[in-house]
């Protein structure tokens, strides 16, 4: 089998060899998901993994903008749609510096098994560009945004493929994007999720992914016949998803201790409670400031400058801010420090060394593609609202993203029971978001 593993992956880096990212992500679903081809006759001899590997499409395109100062900048735009066979592409759109085609590309692949196992039709892709929003103005960030959506506007569509955002794009971008196709297509769908309410939006998107990537986790804690309440519990990130993290674990009675951005991490040994959240998501939302503000507030906090806070001791880590930020030995420190349960939030910021960690030990380990799918599924609940032309209720929308993390969680466990009864959520994830895409290719021939 290792040969088999080993040879696919050869093919895969001839072709991608300067991906890092992108070949980090497909080794991890090769491993776990070429054994259960082997094992099914079906999928054998049919290349779907190969074929699921290689993009439908990959779109880079040019970015002129005038910023403030009337300079003009030069920036790359792209849209990896990576696989359609389930439904049209989905997925975000990312806009940070380090942005290029090998993150997109694993990012798009995730996708296409995260929409999967959401059970939605939805088809994966990624998109964004190497922009940099930190430290522009808001008219610089709609000049960006306007001209990004002159591009991009005519390969997507609410049957086509639907972004929505991801790191740096938020309900502020999504609105300047959605004007701009509105203007350049004369209509007015449901092309873009993350929409304001009042325009299309669901109640619960903001909420989502990191509410879904606490409802995952508590749903694998109940197998231990355990829960949330009276845990410590340690953040990285103070995005959306961290924040919405952050929100739900208070709410289920867990002490939240940190929360981190590219500059470092504060650590509040009292606790950020909901006030001090709320401070948080204004400094970083309106504000648009830095984690280290926090000690200015509240003094008693500690700030440490460049580093990752998984040396704090906790009994439950979400990581939920970006790739590969929790290495082996990071790894090694939590388990060390009596941590039990890890619940990606962000996409694969868990590197493989950190993932054998965790299996080594037999802690609770949950990769992004199923415990952050909270995000997208919403966003397909946003899909099927705006062809309705109906909103559903706060609660409404709440309970199917409970029930859906749920699903997500029981199709781990069916794919990814190992024989001492632990459970192996990467290869359950894998293996469950694989069979549903792969039978539609299969029944879909040769395209
Ligand atoms: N927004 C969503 O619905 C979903 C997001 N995700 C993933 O969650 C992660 C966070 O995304 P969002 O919260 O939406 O973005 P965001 O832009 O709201 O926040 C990103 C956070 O990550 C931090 N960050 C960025 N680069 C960093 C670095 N090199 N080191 C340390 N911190 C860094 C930022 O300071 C910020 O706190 C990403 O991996 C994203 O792909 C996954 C599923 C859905
Ligand atoms: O809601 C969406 O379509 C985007 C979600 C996303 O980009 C992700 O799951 O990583």
């Amino acid at each position: 089998m290792e040969d088999k593993i080993e040879a696919f992956l050869d093919l895969v880096r001839e072709r991608n060899g300067h991906e890092p990212e992108f070949l980090q992500a497909v080794q991890e679903v090769a491993e776990t998901v070429i054994p259960y081809i082997a094992e099914h006759e079906i999928y054998n001899g049919k290349n779907i993994l190969l074929r699921m590997v290689e993009p439908e499409r990959l779109i880079s395109f040019r970015v002129s903008w005038v910023d403030d100062s009337g300079e003009i900048q030069v920036n790359r735009g792209y849209r990896v749609q990576m696989n359609s066979a389930i439904g049209p592409y989905k997925g975000g759109l990312r806009f940070h510096p380090t942005v290029n085609a090998s993150i997109l590309k694993f990012l798009a692949f995730e996708q296409v098994f995260k929409n999967s196992l959401t059970t939605l039709p939805m088809g994966g892709g990624k998109g964004g560009s190497d922009f940099d929003p930190k430290g522009k103005s808001d008219n610089e960030i709609m000049r960006f945004c306007h001209a990004f959506m002159t591009e991009l506007y005519r390969h997507i569509g609410h049957n086509t493929d639907v972004p929505a955002g991801d790191i740096g794009v938020g309900a502020r971008e999504i609105g300047f994007m959605f004007g701009m196709y509105k203007k350049l297509n004369n209509t007015f769908t449901g092309v873009l999720t993350g929409k304001g309410q009042s325009w299309g939006g669901s109640l619960i998107r903001p909420e989502a992914t990191g509410y879904g990537n606490v409802y995952f986790a508590e749903n694998m804690l109940k197998t231990k016949d355990d829960s949330f309440n009276g845990k410590k519990v340690v953040i990285s990130g103070s995005g959306n998803v961290a924040q919405f993290a952050a929100e739900k674990a208070i709410e289920l009675g867990a002490t939240v201790l940190t929360l981190s951005d590219s500059s470092g991490y504060i650590y509040d040994e009292d606790g950020i409670d909901t006030e001090k959240l709320q401070f948080v998501m204004d400094l970083k939302n309106n504000k648009r400031g830095r984690i280290s503000e926090y000690v200015d507030k509240y003094p008693n906090a500690k700030y440490f400058k460049e580093e990752r806070p998984w040396s704090v001791k906790c009994d439950i880590a979400l990581p939920c801010a970006t790739q590969n930020e929790l290495n082996g030995e990071e790894a090694k420190a939590l388990i060390d420090n009596g941590c039990i349960c890890v619940s990606e939030g962000a996409n694969m910021p868990s590197t493989p060394e950190a993932i054998h960690e965790f299996h080594k030990a037999k802690i609770l380990f949950a990769p992004g593609k199923a415990s952050n799918a909270g995000g997208v599924a919403t966003s397909g609940l946003e899909m099927s609202q705006n062809s309705l032309r109906l909103s559903w209720t706060r609660e409404e929308v709440d309970a199917r993203l409970k029930d859906i993390m749920e699903d997500i969680h029981d199709s781990c466990v069916e794919y990814g029971k190992n024989d001492d009864g632990t459970i192996d959520y990467v290869r359950g994830a894998n293996i469950a978001g694989f069979v549903k895409v792969a039978d539609a290719m299969l029944a879909q021939g040769v395209i």
